[in-house]
C-alpha cells in the first residue's frame, strides 16, 4: 500500500464525516487517506465518493499512516488494539481517538507508545458546525498537538479541556444533537396538532432552532435574557413555557446529560 499520511480505523458515519471535510477543505489529497472498515459495503462507498484508499487490514493503516483516526465503537476497542502491531519507526503514529467514555489512560496502554489524543465531536460535523473537544496525552508534541486541532477544526469548533470534564462533554455536545432532534421533531408534532401541515411545521421547528442558536450566539446573550424578550406580559410564550415547566422540560434535560455522563463512563471500561 502507498505511504498515507492519514489514517482512518472505522469508516462509519463519523469517520466518515471527518473524511469528507478534510478532503474538502483541502487538508488531505484522497490518495493520502486511507480507511480499514471490515464491511466491504463502507469500503465501496468511502472509495466510490471519495477516492480514497480503503482495506480490511487495520494494520495496513497503521503501518502507512503517520495519523490514525481511531472511530470504532467503544466495546470493540480491545479486540482491534489486540490485533495490532506498532510499527517499526523512529515515531510511531499519533492516534486521534474519537470513542465516547474511553480514557486517556486506557488508549495509552492498548497503544503502548504512541502519541494519544482523546476527542469528543458531534454530528453537525458533517456540515462543517460541529465542536470538539479535546484532552491531549502527556507525550504528545506541540506540533501533534496542533495537527489535532487542524484536523477537528475542518469540522467546526475546536476546544481543549482538561480529561476529568470528556465524560461531561459527551453527554451534553456529543450527545446533544440527539436530544436537540428529538426537540425538533416534537416542535413539529406541535404545529401539526395545531393543524400545521407536516412539511411546513418542521420547517419552522428547524428555522426556530436554528435561528435561535444563532442569536444565542451572535449576540452574546444569555439564554433567560432572550427567553424574557420572547415572553410578552399575557402573551403566547408564557402560556407555552407555563406548560413546559410543568411537563418537566429542564429537569428532563439535565437528567439526559447526567444519564449520558454515567453511560459514558461505562463504555469507558467496556
Ligand atoms: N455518532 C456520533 O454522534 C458520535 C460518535 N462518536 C464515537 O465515534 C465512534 C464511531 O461512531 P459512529 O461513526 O457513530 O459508528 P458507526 O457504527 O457508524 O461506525 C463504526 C464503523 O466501524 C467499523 N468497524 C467495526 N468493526 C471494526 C474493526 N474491527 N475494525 C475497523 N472498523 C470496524 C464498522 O463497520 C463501522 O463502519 C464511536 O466510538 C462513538 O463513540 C463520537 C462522537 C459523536
Ligand atoms: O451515542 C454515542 O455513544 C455516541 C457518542 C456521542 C454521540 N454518539
Amino acid at each position: 500500500m502507498p505511504e498515507a499520511t492519514f489514517g482512518v480505523i472505522g469508516g462509519g458515519m463519523m469517520g466518515e464525516a471527518l473524511i469528507a471535510r478534510l478532503l474538502d477543505q483541502g487538508i488531505f489529497e484522497p490518495g493520502a487517506v486511507v480507511v480499514s472498515d471490515p464491511q466491504a459495503a463502507r469500503r465501496e462507498v468511502l472509495h466510490h465518493t471519495y477516492g480514497v484508499q480503503t482495506t480490511s487490514d487495520n494494520q495496513a493503516v497503521v503501518d502507512a499512516a503517520e495519523t490514525v483516526l481511531l472511530a470504532i465503537k467503544p466495546q470493540m476497542l480491545s479486540a482491534v488494539a489486540a490485533d495490532l502491531e506498532t510499527p517499526a519507526r523512529e515515531q510511531p503514529p499519533l492516534l486521534l481517538s474519537i470513542l465516547a467514555g474511553v480514557p486517556l489512560a486506557r488508549l495509552e496502554k492498548e497503544f503502548s507508545g504512541w502519541a494519544v489524543v482523546r476527542a469528543m465531536p458531534n454530528t453537525p460535523a458533517t456540515v462543517g458546525a460541529g465542536v470538539t473537544a479535546l484532552a491531549v496525552g502527556e507525550t504528545v508534541s506541540a506540533t501533534q498537538r496542533e495537527q489535532a486541532r487542524a484536523i477537528f477544526a475542518s469540522v467546526g469548533t475546536v476546544v481543549e479541556v482538561p480529561e476529568s470534564q470528556m465524560d461531561a462533554v459527551t453527554a451534553l455536545s456529543g450527545s446533544g444533537p440527539g436530544y436537540i432532534a428529538l426537540v425538533v421533531e416534537a416542535l413539529a408534532d406541535g404545529g401539526v396538532a395545531v393543524g400545521l401541515p407536516r412539511a411546513t411545521a418542521l420547517e419552522l421547528a428547524i428555522a426556530t432552532v436554528r435561528g435561535t442558536g444563532e442569536l444565542l450566539h451572535q449576540g452574546d446573550l444569555h439564554p433567560a435574557v432572550l427567553k424574557d424578550r420572547v415572553t410578552s406580559p399575557g402573551g403566547t410564550t408564557i402560556a407555552g413555557i407555563a406548560a413546559l415547566e410543568a411537563g418537566g422540560l429542564r429537569s428532563a434535560l439535565i437528567e439526559a446529560v447526567r444519564s449520558a455522563y454515567v453511560r459514558s463512563k461505562e463504555l469507558g471500561q467496556s
